[in-house]
């Protein structure tokens, strides 16, 4: 199975205009695409149902009319309100309206706590500015009736390309969409406003949705399976790479020990905890197969590092933020090894990430911020900080750093300085636990110590960290997470 393609509004518009010049008519597409709705909204009703479709002044509202024609065809009894004039349609969505025979309401009059169905055909991808007058008080008025909404498309009021809420958002049960998902169907907030999510073939060619996007990916198994290590016969533990985890001074080791047993755990053939002169008695304390050995600040670890077999590196967690942790960031990027910074390897850059403007791109190196962590890291970089996007965001700061950056959240973004960028979506809000993170890097490093480019690392990483929290749910500490990752690697590798 290829990994599922995400497209953004602009890159589905260019995609729907290339099948339509290659011979598949527009209103052609449009049907189909109303019918997979009317489908859809079928399975959701008994015989002779009360369906209201509200219908838009652009395109969406043209797939709202072959909803109702089919609908009625099909005898459930259809009302549809249009927020506009009928005489001022246009395109296809002007066809598609001749095909309705009955009336035309306006959207206004509309008995929404009277259906048995709602069709929210408001507006899709076209959405240009924040929902006003008779479309905001259309959609007050669907939500507030408590009657189950299908969307064509997105629910109405969400910005496609970034999944914002435009003032006010339909709630839908259910989405149905066309061709692939967009960015609103997986992104928070608007993820949360879809409903179980239908994509729906119209038609349009894969090969097509790859030549207009082909970048963005929704993050799940096809992605990178084919990429997971799986040990052969012959393997010996050195062929299985050497992870490296700085830890934090006498008071601060838990994080590196969290991190160290997650590369351990994920399949790392060897892991060693690097730790401060002070505190190696009580990483000795806890320690069992993973190694220990003495460093002593940033000439410590340029010294540890002389060792080529030590292939992956995790920096941050509990280091604290100083210039100390700058300079072993510094000496890490000049060892070029599989690199992964966390915590107080990107805090301690606060305001400062101009040095580390392209530092990453001579090695694989994945940063691993929240959305605090990276508002510092990036102060000052309103190019970075401000665009709407979370994709775009996290793309700027990899194609800055020269390192693949995981913009972590509900909806982590994974982006790589080539481009490409992947949103994860199988977490679970009890992830959000101490000591986490730290897991997270552990899991991404010990795949790059296995070989894994960053990018499919990073991926990987993410997924399997959130399918374990997600396996295990209420109650779940850190400390759980490196224990859930056999299970599943386990099914994974089946
Ligand atoms: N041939 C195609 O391109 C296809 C398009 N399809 C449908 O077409 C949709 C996109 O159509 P459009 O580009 O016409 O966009 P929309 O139908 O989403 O909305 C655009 C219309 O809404 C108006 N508008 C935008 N923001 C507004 C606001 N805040 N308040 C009031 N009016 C507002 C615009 O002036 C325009 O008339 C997709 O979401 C999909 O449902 C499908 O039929 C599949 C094929
Ligand atoms: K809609």
């Amino acid at each position: 199975m290829p990994p599922e393609l995400v497209l953004t509004p602009r890159e589905m518009r260019q995609a729907d205009a290339w099948t339509i010049e290659s011979g598949l008519p527009g209103i052609e597409l449009m049907r189909r695409a109303g019918h997979a709705v009317a489908r859809a909204a079928a399975e959701m009703l008994t015989k002779e149902a009360r369906v209201i479709v509200a219908a838009g002044p652009g395109q969406n509202g043209g797939d709202g009319f072959v909803v109702a024609t089919r609908l009625a065809g099909m005898g459930h009894r259809v009302s549809l309100g249009l927020l506009g004039e009928v005489g001022r349609l246009a395109g296809d969505a002007a066809l598609a309206a001749k095909d309705w025979k009955g009336a035309v309401e306006p959207v206004e009059s509309l008995p929404f706590a009277e259906a048995d169905l709602i069709v929210d055909a408001l507006f899709g991808t076209g959405l240009a500015r924040d929902l006003g007058g008779a479309a905001r008080v259309a959609v007050e008025r669907m939500n507030a009736s408590g009657i189950p909404v299908l969307a064509v498309d997105l629910p109405s009021g969400l910005d496609g390309e970034t999944g914002r809420v435009r003032g006010l958002a339909v709630k839908a049960r259910r989405t149905v969409t066309f061709a692939a998902r967009k960015p609103c169907h997986v992104l928070m907030p608007g993820r949360a406003f879809c409903g179980e999510v239908e994509v729906a073939d119209i038609g349009i060619p894969r090969v097509t949705l790859e030549a207009t996007g082909g970048r963005l990916f929704a993050n799940a198994p096809p992605l990178w399976l084919d990429r997971l290590p799986k040990p052969g016969l012959d393997f010996h533990k050195y062929d299985r790479g050497h992870t490296l985890v700085v830890s934090g001074g006498a008071t601060r080791t838990g994080a590196a020990r969290l991190a160290a047993r997650a590369a351990l755990r994920i399949g790392s053939g060897l892991v060693t905890v690097a730790s401060p002169p002070e505190a190696l008695g009580v990483n000795a304390a806890h320690l069992t197969a993973i190694m220990l050995r003495g460093c002593d600040g940033p000439e410590g670890l340029h010294q540890i590092l002389q060792d080529a077999r030590l292939n992956a590196l995790v920096l941050g967690p509990a280091l604290g933020a100083h210039s100390g942790t700058r300079a072993m960031v510094a000496v890490a990027a000049h060892a070029r090894r599989s690199l992964v910074l966390d915590a107080d390897a990107l805090t301690s850059f606060e305001g400062l990430a101009t040095e580390l403007h392209q530092v990453f791109r001579h090695a694989p190196a994945v940063l691993t911020p929240h959305d605090g962590e990276f508002r510092r890291l990036f102060k000052g970089h309103p190019d970075i900080l401000d665009p709407e996007s979370k994709i775009e965001r996290a793309h700027r700061a990899a194609a800055y750093t020269g390192a693949v950056v995981v913009l972590k959240g509900p909806d982590t973004v994974i982006a790589a300085p080539d481009g490409r960028a992947a949103i994860n979506e199988n977490g679970t809000p009890y992830l959000g636990t101490a000591g986490s993170g730290d897991t997270l890097c552990g899991i991404v490093a010990g795949l790059m110590a296995q070989g894994l480019p960053a990018f499919e690392a990073a991926c990987a990483g993410v997924w399997i960290h959130a399918e374990a929290g997600a396996s295990f749910g209420p109650g779940l500490i850190a400390e759980d997470l490196a224990e859930l990752i056999p299970g599943v690697l386990r099914t994974l590798l089946r």
